[in-house]
């Protein structure tokens, strides 16, 4: 018994992310599963006996030889584990569950589940940032690494550390760290903020990026106070796009917290559009946002009311209109471009998770030191946790 009361030996976890799909899947393993779901389960025909690999229907009910009950479907999936497939409602997992710890099981998270599950480290952190995965792009990323590409590719680095070759295995290691933005995209989502002074069109840009009118647009300028945001996907990617307040200098109390947070959103961005009204130009206002940010991309809105070829530079710069649609997908490629220099490749091998790529900049860094060994150490542990 653990500090619960709890059989300690078994174990129950909710394999399916909430609220995402219309099943669930409620996993118990344990010597005493078979037995626990014994109690509970009521087969629609034959006996209660449940072979590995094979689905057995029927329904969960508090009362064994009642047919009335929630309808599952219950596959043992090794000697002692057991899945439990039900509605995915909150109310038929939380009655499963409960009945389960009422039975003597320790209710635990995903994280636990799956290391106690695997004697692959890696492989198990992986499966856990697939669950917040939210596009077949970024899932197939993170499935790559879960059928061992991120592994094999640093084994082969250990190797070359191991037969003194320290220059190919940095090189190894710094191809993987230059991919770390496909693994930040796929673990979560990009924070793209778009900034600028009052009235240049912030918020219809962000109506534009997602193709429906989450926000305010309106020609006054202060017209947005707070930081909006919403999700959308671009080229496969989760972006959340964030709307902020005009920057600019105001007395006004509640303007002001508006312009605060809207500066703090720019320093924390994965990627920052300042947004230029094309008709009045580039403004001080535009300088003091481009100095908190290393790398803006500079969006010139409202072209529809210039001579976009009378604009010096014209080439190099970015004009959008939200009236018109005009220039809105070569925004849509800078920003990808931005967060994502890498293309990405089926089969490639990519750190999906911070602690998988401090590993790698650490093994960088003793090699920098020429030391070989703390190098495999960070690896190894990379691998093993
Ligand atoms: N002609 C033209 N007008 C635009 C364009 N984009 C936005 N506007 C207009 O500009 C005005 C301001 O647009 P908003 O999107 O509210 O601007 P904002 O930057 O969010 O403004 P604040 O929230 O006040 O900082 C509205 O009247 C829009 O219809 C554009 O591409 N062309
Ligand atoms: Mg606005």
């Amino acid at each position: 018994m653990n500090a619960s009361g709890n059989d300690a030996a078994l174990q129950t976890c909710v394999l399916t992310p909430i609220g995402r799909g219309a099943i669930a899947t409620v996993a118990v393993r344990g010597a005493t599963a078979a037995e626990i779901v014994g109690k509970y389960f009521c087969p629609n025909a034959g006996s209660s006996h449940l072979p590995i690999d094979r689905i057995r229907y029927g329904v969960w009910s508090r009362d064994a030889d009642s047919a009335i009950g929630e309808s599952i479907v219950v596959c043992a999936t090794a000697e002692t584990e057991i899945e439990i497939h039900c509605h995915g409602g909150r109310a038929a997992v939380e009655a499963i569950v409960g009945d389960l710890v009422a039975s003597g099981a320790e209710r635990i998270g995903g994280d636990s589940w799956l290391q106690g599950r695997s004697d692959n480290f890696l492989s198990s952190e992986c499966q856990l940032a697939l669950a917040a995965t939210q596009t077949p792009t970024t899932a197939g990323i993170v499935l790559d690494q879960i059928r061992g590409a991120l592994a094999t590719a640093t084994q082969a680095a250990i190797e070359q550390l191991r037969s003194a070759n320290l220059e190919a295995a940095g090189q190894a290691i710094q191809t993987l760290i230059d991919r770390a933005p496909l693994g930040r995209g796929a673990s979560k989502p990009f924070r793209v903020v778009i900034a600028g002074p009052p009235n240049v069109g912030k918020s219809s840009l962000l109506n534009r990026l997602l193709g429906y009118d989450r926000a305010i647009a309106y020609d006054q300028p202060g017209t947005t106070r707070d930081v909006l945001s919403a999700r959308t996907t671009l080229g496969g990617w989760t972006i959340e796009l964030r709307d902020t307040a005009g920057i600019h200098e105001t007395a006004e109390a509640i303007e002001r917290e508006g312009v605060q947070s809207a500066r703090r959103e720019v320093q924390s961005a994965d990627a920052v559009l300042i947004v230029v009204d094309a008709s009045v130009g580039w403004t001080p206002e535009h300088d003091e946002i481009a100095k908190l940010v290393p790398n803006p991309i500079r969006v010139w809105n409202k072209a529809d009311l210039i001579d976009v070829e009378a604009m010096p530079d014209a080439a190099e710069k970015i004009f959008t209109s939200t009236l018109s649609q005009a220039g809105i997908d070569d925004l849509i490629a800078a920003i990808l471009q931005q967060l994502i220099p890498q293309p990405h490749a089926a089969g490639m091998a990519v750190p999906i998770t911070d602690r998988q790529l401090a590993c790698l900049q650490e093994a960088q860094a003793a090699i920098a030191s020429s030391d070989a060994t703390s190098a495999a150490v960070h690896l190894q542990r990379l691998l093993r946790g």
